[in-house]
């Protein structure tokens, strides 16, 4: 083991430490003033939203890890500086971001991986909830998830889609670890486990092996069943730690997830538009009658432009009988070529293509 360092020296770095501390607060109350000037150039501005460049947002971010030389990692960087940029956004006026609440739940989570904690969190109570509030203003933006690394795509997200006029301004992974979460925290008490229909399928190994007999009761968010699990010792929830902490519940067990890749991606939508950020992802929704061919004539010009499809997911179209709605995630920005030239081809050829957003990919 290396030696301890003797008092004095003690003393010594933890006064180089001051001095550096004082050199970041220095800095940072400078970036916050310089932050204040870049919203006053944007003109006198109705609110916080207009202040907002997700695109500038992300390119200061792969800035961060490009230099990051350790010791600390490129999360932990990230996180740090997000916060930054958050408080110094906040100065004009909080962000008001809906997301599918109660607070504790993952969805909150992903807000503040994207947005910092600098921004006032309205939980609601579903996910068309989240599209109504933004739709209609009260809320900036919105946090919705959309796919599951384990179990696929949440298809009442995309569906909204299908009639709400709102876009796609970007995108959140978020790394999922589940815990079995009681107010005793012994598992010998525990004969219910209450969560969300997908948390209870991504713990399905663990609670074979551990809980074989326990009640398993599917509830409309974790964060809500860590809020029944506060009700009864003999009952538990699978939710995140921070739900934990919100409902003052013990963890029995961390990472009860089967896959230990497992990751949410969510969706950040609003009712704008932003410019590339060098990085991007477009969302597309095309509605297709089955008329033959109608699927080749959208995606090959894709293919021949060189764009790459990172995802591809048909839907009923809920307008007209055996009309579907094909939801296509591809490389790139709509601004931009060869996007911008492959939409345009679509347009004057195959039709009925909207963009629904392009949008930085997440930047961890
Ligand atoms: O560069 C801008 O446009 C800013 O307003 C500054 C800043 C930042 O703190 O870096 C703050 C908010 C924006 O969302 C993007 C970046």
């Amino acid at each position: 083991m290396a030696d301890q360092p003797s008092p004095a020296d003690l003393a010594a770095l933890r006064a180089r430490i001051d001095g550096i501390d004082s050199n970041i607060e220095e800095l940072i109350l400078e970036r916050a003033r310089f932050a204040r000037q870049v919203g006053q150039a944007k003109g006198d501005l109705a609110a916080a939203v207009d202040y907002y460049r997700p695109e500038r947002e992300a390119q200061v971010l792969r800035r961060v890890i490009d230099r990051n030389a350790g010791p600390l990692s490129d999360e932990v960087l990230v996180r740090l500086f997000r916060e930054i940029m958050s408080a110094c956004l906040a100065q004009q006026e909080p962000l008001k971001v809906g997301y599918l609440g109660p607070e504790g739940t993952f969805s909150q989570q992903a807000v503040h991986k994207h947005f910092g904690h600098s921004v006032r969190g309205l939980p609601l109570a579903s996910i068309e909830e989240v599209f109504q509030e933004v739709d209609a203003g009260h809320a900036d933006f919105g946090v919705v998830p959309v796919e599951n690394s384990g179990q696929g795509t949440i298809q009442s997200t995309l569906d909204m889609f299908l009639t709400s006029p709102l876009a796609i301004c970007g995108e959140v992974e978020l790394r999922v670890h589940q815990h079995l979460l009681s107010r005793t925290g012994r598992i010998e008490d525990i004969e219910r486990v209450y969560s969300h229909p997908l948390s209870l399928a991504q713990c399905r190994g663990w609670l074979r092996q551990h809980l074989p007999n326990a009640e398993r009761i599917p509830v409309s968010s974790n964060a809500e069943a860590a809020r029944r699990a506060r009700n009864a010792d003999d009952a538990a929830a699978i939710a995140g730690e921070s739900a934990g902490m919100v409902y003052q519940l013990k963890s029995i067990a961390g990472s009860i997830e089967d896959r230990d890749d497992n990751t949410t991606r969510f969706l950040v939508i609003g009712r704008s538009l932003f410019p590339p950020s060098g990085n991007d992802r477009t969302s597309l929704l095309v509605f297709i009658h089955d008329r033959p061919g109608a699927l080749y004539g959208i995606l090959e010009p894709l293919a021949r432009h060189g764009i790459s499809m990172n995802r591809i997911e048909s839907r009923p179209s809920h307008s007209r009988l055996w009309e579907y709605a094909f939801f296509i995630d591809v490389s790139g920005h709509r601004d931009e070529s060869p996007l911008k030239d492959a939409l345009a081809e679509i347009n004057s050829t195959a039709g009925d293509v909207r963009v629904l957003g392009s949008y930085p990919v997440a930047v961890l």
